[in-house]
């Protein structure tokens, strides 16, 4: 079938944040024939934090996720496999194993300003024959204009897709038309856009639908918003509502709402809400995988999530700097204020 947009589903990736990285063999075979059935295109599967991530500091996995991207490449009949990577977390060596594995589509990941740091692996990928994909992560803390330069970046080095990046789930509407707008003017022919979104203030949805409006070409949602934070756009609503609007996705409507509900809600420790701390993340623009961590930092130090999030906005803390966390929820107790 031809397709408007293509989507990415993100679960057994954005997903493992939710689950604390403890995804099983067994639950990403079901999950990935799931979604293959419904004819998702594309899976990403990798620790949360990316190739690399299973570490003190940002979780360890239950299973290397390597192991999970064979099972996954195993099982998937038309889908294709995608893993992420963050330079400096994952090594060439990750993206070479995993090509190895089966996976063709490779995601590189940094923070919005610092795209240069993708540069050779771009180059690495492309080298492998892997599909390559780019990552400018925290696109609420720069302008549009910055956005499309290091969109520039990446496209040089190789990359065929620069994703917009709403880690934080803090752009509203207009703000992931312009950003998504100003990329596509910037790239051209040269490489597609895309956009990832997060629900923590309710709009991953309504973002998605203005980012296909701009140009977007490339969509990222989790089934069941399985996510970081509120969790990621929820495909399965994505899917309904650009059914409704004529937007060809390429998977059917009935079969992931039955994946959502009777696959991917059982492999979820609890569903991700939209609370406390994720609306606070939302709106004092923090990443959505320090969640978990804040949750964990409140109870271990005896001090307020919320507060700890607010304090991690005003030092606008990037994806990396989870220690920090550490340091705002240790200052928190001794003295009820952070220095
Ligand atoms: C670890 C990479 C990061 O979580 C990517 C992502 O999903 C985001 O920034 O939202
Ligand atoms: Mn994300």
């Amino acid at each position: 079938m031809t397709s408007d947009i293509r989507i990415t589903d993100s679960t057994l990736r954005d997903g493992s944040h939710a689950k604390r990285h403890q995804f099983t063999v067994a639950e990403v075979t079901a999950v990935v024939a799931a979604l293959d059935a419904a004819g998702v295109p594309v899976i990403e599967v990798t620790h949360g934090d990316g190739l690399g991530g299973s570490s003190f500091t940002y979780g360890v996995s239950r299973t290397p996720e390597q192991e999970l991207i064979r099972a996954a490449v195993a099982t998937a009949s038309r889908a294709k496999i995608a893993f992420l990577m963050l330079p400096g977390i994952g090594l060439f060596d990750d993206i070479r194993e995993a090509a190895a594995n089966g996976a063709t589509v490779c995601r590189i990941a940094s923070h919005c300003t610092e795209a240069d740091i993708t540069e050779q692996h771009f180059g690495l990928a492309r080298e492998l024959g892997l599909e390559t994909v780019g990552f400018l992560m925290m696109a609420h803390s720069q302008p549009p204009e910055v956005l499309a330069a290091q969109a520039r970046i990446m496209a040089d080095a190789g990359c065929q897709c620069v994703y917009v990046v709403d880690s934080a789930g803090a752009l509203v509407l207009d703000q992931v038309s312009d950003r998504v707008a100003a990329l596509v003017a910037e790239l051209g022919d040269d490489a597609q856009v895309g956009f990832h979104g997060h629900e923590n203030l309710g709009l991953g949805v309504a973002n998605s639908v203005l980012a296909v409006r701009a140009g977007a070409r490339q969509i990222d949602g989790s089934t069941r918003r399985f996510g970081a934070g509120a969790g990621n756009t929820p495909v399965e609503a994505f899917v309904g509502v650009c059914d409704k609007l004529g937007i060809r996705t390429g998977v059917d409507f009935f079969a992931i709402v039955d994946a959502a509900e009777d696959v991917v809600r059982p492999v979820m420790p609890d569903e991700c809400k939209l609370d406390r701390l994720a609306l606070i993340m939302g709106y004092a623009g923090v990443y959505s995988s320090f969640l978990t961590h804040a949750f964990t930092l409140a109870q271990r130090y005896q001090v307020s999530g919320a507060e700890i999030l607010v304090r991690a906005g005003e030092r606008r803390l990037v994806g990396g700097q989870e220690d920090q966390l550490i340091d705002i929820a240790i200052q928190l107790g001794r003295t009820g204020q952070p220095s």
